[in-house]
């Protein structure tokens, strides 16, 4: 479990980026990490991993505090940065090379993940396309076995097949003992992997939901003409938006809808989930 307990954090005094932030990841969860430009995801990451220090406030995962940056904590802990920066040696030397800090890294795991993100591991990174590079360092990372795994828009600079095994890769990696975060503008692209919600504003968390949670409570996609909207916005089969279930069924969630409707309105969607049903229906 990651938990932020009373966290603020400024890179300079004049201007905080968060202040008095609480929030959990849980294990066996891939959490969602959503938020508008410059509301703090990397920065979040950075915090979870120790490259940066909370100004008040705690940091604990699994007991460990990141800052301290301890050789087991580091051994558990995996950040696919949006941008990378590795040594000019053939990928597979450097996976050899630092594989040996994570007790679950497995060689053959690495060259298969290769094989299915056609990477040649025998190539330098700096002879490598960006996306060439990222698809390495994912192979790396995800044969590192880590219990956390952070990934900051992992989908970008990636071309279509890629994405599609990468998601496939980590549908197969997530289990119940991990713990997966993935900082996210390209929603539609890791919807179907995610099955918790994080957003954050610039005034800090906003929402923290399941999938579960979400579908239990509210419907999604194409109103009817007599639907109360939470939110709607035109498509092109008229307005679509986001309703209370009512009926009961439930369906997938679309997250691109819920991220739109709590930057227009930050309070009616989770006061809804923290209410009783029977007050909505
Ligand atoms: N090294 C830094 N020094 C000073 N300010 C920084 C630094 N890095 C980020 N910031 C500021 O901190 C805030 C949060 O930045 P961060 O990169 O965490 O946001 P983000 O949500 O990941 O943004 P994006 O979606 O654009 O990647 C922004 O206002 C940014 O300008």
């Amino acid at each position: 479990m990651i938990a932020f307990q009373n966290v603020s954090f400024g890179y300079n005094r004049r201007r905080k980026v968060f202040a008095d932030l609480s929030l959990t990841f849980g294990e066996g969860h891939i959490h969602g990490l959503l938020g508008r430009n410059g509301t703090g995801k990397s920065t979040l990451l950075q915090l979870i991993c120790g490259l940066l220090e909370p100004d008040t406030g705690h940091i604990a995962v699994d007991g460990f505090t990141p800052r301290q940056r301890s050789v087991d904590f580091l051994s558990r802990l995996m950040l696919i940065p949006e941008e990378l920066s590795l040594p000019n040696i053939p990928l597979r030397r450097f996976a050899s090379h630092t594989g040996v800090f994570y007790s679950g890294y497995s060689a053959e795991m690495f060259e298969s993940h290769c094989e299915a993100l056609e990477i040649d591991p025998s190539q330098n990174p700096h002879d490598m396309s960006m996306g060439q590079r990222k698809k390495g360092y994912i192979a790396f990372a995800l044969a590192c076995n880590p219990q956390f795994l952070l990934l900051d828009e992992p989908t970008n600079g990636l071309d279509i097949p890629s994405k599609t095994i990468l998601r496939s890769l980590l549908a197969a990696y997530a289990d119940e003992k991990r713990t997966i975060v993935i900082s996210t503008h390209q929603v539609r692209e890791v919807e179907n992997l995610i099955d918790k919600i994080v957003i954050l504003d610039e005034q800090g968390l906003v929402l923290a939901a399941t999938t579960e949670e979400l579908s239990h409570r509210l419907t999604f996609g194409p109103l009817p003409a007599d639907a109360k909207a939470i939110y709607s916005t035109p498509s092109f089969s008229g307005e679509e938006g986001i309703a209370l279930n009512t009926t009961g069924r439930e369906s997938r969630p679309d997250l691109e809808l819920i991220f739109a409707a709590t930057t227009h309105d930050r309070m009616t969607i989770p006061s809804i989930l923290h209410t009783n049903p029977t007050n909505h229906e």
